[in-house]
C-alpha cells in the first residue's frame, strides 16, 4: 500500500480539493448533512446550483435525501414548470452527457457547476518555454489548488512524504476496463528484493478489444523464446534486460576491439591503418602453412575508423602485380564462413620485404587448432577426447557452405587447416586466410587454367575431410600432413566409425574416397569418371543441413528476442539522459524559479512521482516495474493522467504522460538552444 494524499481526487475533470483548499469542494457527505441543517438564506441560491455529483458521477444519491442542490442538468433560467416538477429524476433523456474532459474547454454544464470559489481559482494558463512543436496540443495542466504553477512558486518547504496518487482512469488505450476472462495472469515478483509488483503493463498487453487499439508503445512485448514453465524466482528482473552471458560476452569484444599497445614496438603507421596490436597466440612462427612466417594484427582504419585484422606474411617480395588482383575476386564474397578479404599492399614499414592482406576483425576469436588441440581454448567445446557429432556436422556444414560460395566465384579455399579456420562464438567458424595463396602463388587467374582450378577444388573437399576427421579422432597429424598415408586414412576413418553415426562416416568417405584429383579422371577400368564436388556432398549432408539451419534460426530468436528488449531500454535511456538534463542544474542551484516554475516544476514532480515515493511507514518505495512503466509511457506520450503532488502535498497537479512528454521536449529544446 502506497501513502495516499490527503485530497480526494475528481478524474478527468480536474477537480480535486486538497487539504490546503478544503473550502473549495464539494463532497457528497457536506451535501448529506446539509439535509438536517435549518434552511439558510443561501437554500434558494443553493437549489440553483447544478449539484456536482450529477456532474461527476451522473447522479447523486443524497438527491432524494435531503440535497439541496438541483439535479436538472437544464439551464435554471430556461426551465419551464413542467420541466421544474420533473426536475426530481435523476437523469432523463434531456441531460447533458458526462463529459471529462470538458473542464477548461468551456462546456457549459461544467461552468455551471463550479462553486463561487472555483471561480475565484486562478485560470491555469501555462507559459510557453518554446513554441511546442504541434501547435494543436494545447497545454492546459489542471492545478488543483488553483495556484498558476508558472507564476507563483508553491511552498516546498516540507520533507517529502508524497504518495502514489495514479488517476487511473481510462484516457488511454492501457486505461480501459480489462473483461475479466482475460486478465493478465499474476506474476510473482518478490523474489527480486526490493523490487515490488511489476505493472500489469509489462506482461499485458493483447487484452485490449479491437477498438482501443492505438499502438501501446509503452508496454514490453517480450518475443519469444521464452523460458517455458519458469518459476517465479526464476523470473527476475534480468528478464526486461540482455541476458548476462550475452552481455558479458559482447562487452568482452568491446575491450578487445578497442585494446591498443602504446609499447608495441610494431610500426605506427601502416599505410591507412594505426595502433597495431599482436593477435598471435604462438610466438614460434612456422611457415609450414604458406612457405613464409605469418603474423597477426588489429588495427584501426584511418579511413573508416574501424578494425581489421592485417596479415603479414614476412619476407615476401611481389614479383607480379597481376596477382595482387585476385583479392578483387574475394572481397566481392558474402559468406558468413569466410573472413571478408578487404585488399593487400606490400610494405617496407617492418624492415624487409613484407606483404599485408586485411581482413574483418573479429575480436577474442580462437583458431579451430587452439580449441582441439591447443592447451587454451577460448570457446572450450569438449574437453574429452570424443567431440560431440553434433559440433562436427556444425563445423562440416559452415565450412561446406564456405566451400560452395568459393568453388561457385570459380575460386579454391586452398587453406583449409585447423590453425586457419576460426571460431568466433560458440560453434561458428569461419574461414580466416582466403586468398592468400592465390596472390603468393600468382596462380589466381584461373579462367585461363580451368583444370588447375577443379584440381585445387577436389583438394579443398578432400583436406575438408583430413580437418573434420582429424578432430574426429584427436589427431591433429591427420590434418598437418598434407600427404598422410592412405593407410592411416582408412584406420581413422574406421574409428571414427566406431564413436560416429554412419552419417558421418558416409560424409567422410565421401570426401577422402579415392576419387581422382584431376580433371580428367580415368577410373581403373579405362572410363571417365565424374569429378566430386560441393554440390554433391550438400546433397548427401541436406538432412544434417536441416538440422542445421534449425539451430541457427533458434539461435537468432533469441538474438531478436534479447534485441527487443534492448530496443526498450534503449528508449528509456533516452529519457533519462534527457530527464538528468533538466533536473538539478547546479547553475541553477540558487534559482528556484528555474526549476520550480512552469514545465521544470512539472518535471521535477514527475521525477518524485517516478523515483521518490514513499510507503506509508515513510520508507522509499523501489519499485522497478513502475519506473519502466512511468517512463515508457512518457516516451510514448500516452494520454493517461496521473496525479502530481508537491513535497509538502500543499498542491497537486493533474496531468497526462502526453503534457509531461511535451514539458520534457520543450525544456529540453530550450537547453540545447545555443544561448540557453
Ligand atoms: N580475422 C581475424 N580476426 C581476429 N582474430 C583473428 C583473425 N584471424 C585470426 N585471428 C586470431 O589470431 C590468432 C593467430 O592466428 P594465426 O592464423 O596466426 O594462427 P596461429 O596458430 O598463430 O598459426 P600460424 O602458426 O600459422 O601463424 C588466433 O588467435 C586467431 O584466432
Amino acid at each position: 500500500m502506497l501513502k495516499q494524499p490527503a485530497s480526494a481526487v475528481i478524474p478527468g475533470s480536474g477537480a480535486i480539493s486538497t487539504t490546503g483548499d478544503k473550502s473549495s469542494s464539494q463532497s457528497p457527505a457536506p451535501q448529506a448533512k446539509t439535509e438536517s441543517r435549518p434552511p439558510s438564506i443561501n437554500a434558494g441560491k443553493q437549489s440553483q446550483t447544478l449539484c456536482r455529483n450529477i456532474l461527476i458521477h451522473g447522479y447523486c444519491k443524497y438527491e432524494n435525501s435531503g440535497c439541496i442542490f438541483r439535479h436538472d442538468t437544464t439551464p435554471a433560467q430556461s426551465q419551464s414548470p413542467a420541466k421544474l416538477e420533473g426536475s426530481k429524476k435523476r437523469l432523463n433523456v434531456d441531460s447533458p452527457s458526462f463529459m471529462p474532459g470538458s473542464v477548461g474547454s468551456g462546456g457549459a454544464a461544467t461552468q455551471s457547476a463550479l462553486s463561487v470559489q472555483s471561480a475565484d481559482s486562478a485560470i491555469f494558463v501555462p507559459r510557453m518555454a518554446t513554441p511546442v512543436s504541434d501547435p494543436t496540443q494545447s497545454k492546459s495542466y489542471t492545478n488543483v489548488t488553483g495556484v498558476d504553477i508558472y507564476g507563483q512558486k508553491p511552498v516546498l518547504n516540507s520533507q517529502f512524504a508524497h504518495g502514489y496518487h495514479p488517476i487511473s482512469q481510462p484516457m488511454g488505450v492501457d486505461s480501459s476496463p480489462v473483461p475479466q476472462s482475460i486478465q493478465a495472469p499474476t506474476y510473482d515478483y518478490s523474489s527480486i528484493g526490493p523490487y515490488t509488483q511489476p505493472s500489469q503493463d509489462l506482461y499485458y498487453h493483447q487484452a485490449q478489444p479491437a477498438h482501443y487499439q492505438p499502438l501501446n508503445y509503452h508496454l514490453y512485448a517480450p518475443l519469444p523464446p521464452h523460458s517455458i514453465n519458469a518459476l517465479p524466482y526464476q523470473r527476475t528482473v534480468q528478464g526486461f534486460f540482455l541476458s548476462d552471458n550475452l552481455r558479458e560476452e559482447l562487452q568482452r569484444k568491446t575491450e578487445a576491439t578497442l585494446q591498443i599497445l602504446p609499447t608495441s614496438g610494431l610500426p605506427e603507421t601502416l599505410d591507412v591503418y594505426y595502433s597495431l596490436v599482436p593477435l598471435d597466440t604462438n610466438t614460434e612462427k612456422s611457415s609450414r602453412i604458406f612457405g613464409y612466417s605469418s603474423w597477426i594484427y588489429k588495427a584501426f582504419s584511418k579511413s573508416d575508423g574501424n578494425t581489421y585484422a592485417l596479415r603479414r606474411l614476412e619476407g615476401f617480395k611481389l614479383t607480379d602485380e597481376k596477382a595482387i588482383a585476385t583479392v578483387q575476386q574475394w572481397r566481392r564474397l558474402s559468406n558468413a564462413n569466410i573472413v571478408t578479404l578487404f585488399e593487400a599492399f606490400t610494405t617496407r614499414a617492418f624492415g624487409d620485404n613484407s606483404i599485408i592482406f586485411v581482413y574483418d576483425y573479429h575480436p577474442l576469436s580462437s583458431t579451430l587448432f587452439d580449441t582441439h588441440f591447443g592447451a587454451s581454448a577460448r570457446y572450450p567445446i569438449s574437453r574429452s577426447p570424443v567431440v560431440p557429432e553434433q559440433v562436427l556436422w556444425s563445423y562440416l556444414v559452415q565450412l561446406s557452405s564456405a566451400l560452395k560460395t568459393i568453388h561457385s566465384a570459380n575460386l579454391a579455399a586452398r587453406v583449409l587447416d585447423p590453425s586457419k579456420v576460426i571460431l568466433t562464438s560458440k560453434m561458428r567458424v569461419r574461414l580466416s586466410a582466403v586468398g592468400i595463396m592465390d596472390v603468393i602463388s600468382g596462380n589466381g587467374d584461373y579462367n585461363s587454367r580451368a583444370e588447375s582450378i577443379a584440381a585445387i577444388q577436389q583438394d579443398d573437399l578432400y583436406n575438408l575431410g583430413r580437418l573434420i576427421l582429424s578432430i574426429a579422432c584427436n589427431n591433429h597429424a591427420i590434418s598437418a600432413n598434407a600427404t598422410v598415408p592412405s593407410q592411416v586414412i582408412a584406420k581413422s576413418l574406421e574409428y571414427a566409425g566406431q564413436s560416429y553415426s554412419v552419417g558421418l562416416k558416409t560424409a567422410l568417405l565421401y570426401l577422402l574416397g579415392n576419387r581422382p584429383v584431376s580433371a580428367v579422371a580415368i577410373g581403373t577400368d579405362g572410363l571417365q569418371e565424374p569429378l566430386k564436388s560441393i554440390e554433391e556432398f550438400l546433397r548427401i549432408i541436406a538432412p544434417y543441413l536441416q538440422q542445421n539451419l534449425n539451430s541457427s534460426l533458434h539461435y537468432q530468436d533469441t538474438l531478436e528476442s534479447e534485441l527487443c528488449k534492448e530496443l526498450e531500454n534503449g528508449r528509456l535511456v533516452r529519457m533519462l539522459c534527457k530527464f538528468n538534463f533538466i533536473n538539478e542544474r547546479p547553475e541553477y542551484d540558487h534559482d528556484s524559479a528555474w526549476s520550480e516554475t512552469g514545465d521544470r516544476y512539472l518535471l521535477k514532480l514527475f521525477r518524485d512521482y517516478v523515483f521518490h515515493q514513499s510507503d506509508e511507514n515513510g520508507h522509499p518505495v523501489v519499485d522497478l516495474g513502475h519506473v519502466l512503466r512511468c517512463l515508457n509511457k512518457l516516451d510514448a506520450g500516452v494520454d493517461e493522467k496521473i496525479m502530481l503532488v508537491s513535497r509538502d502535498e500543499q498542491s497537486c497537479l493533474v496531468v497526462s504522460y502526453k503534457e509531461l512528454k511535451n514539458c520534457v521536449d520543450a525544456v529540453f529544446r530550450d537547453l540545447s538552444r545555443p544561448n540557453g
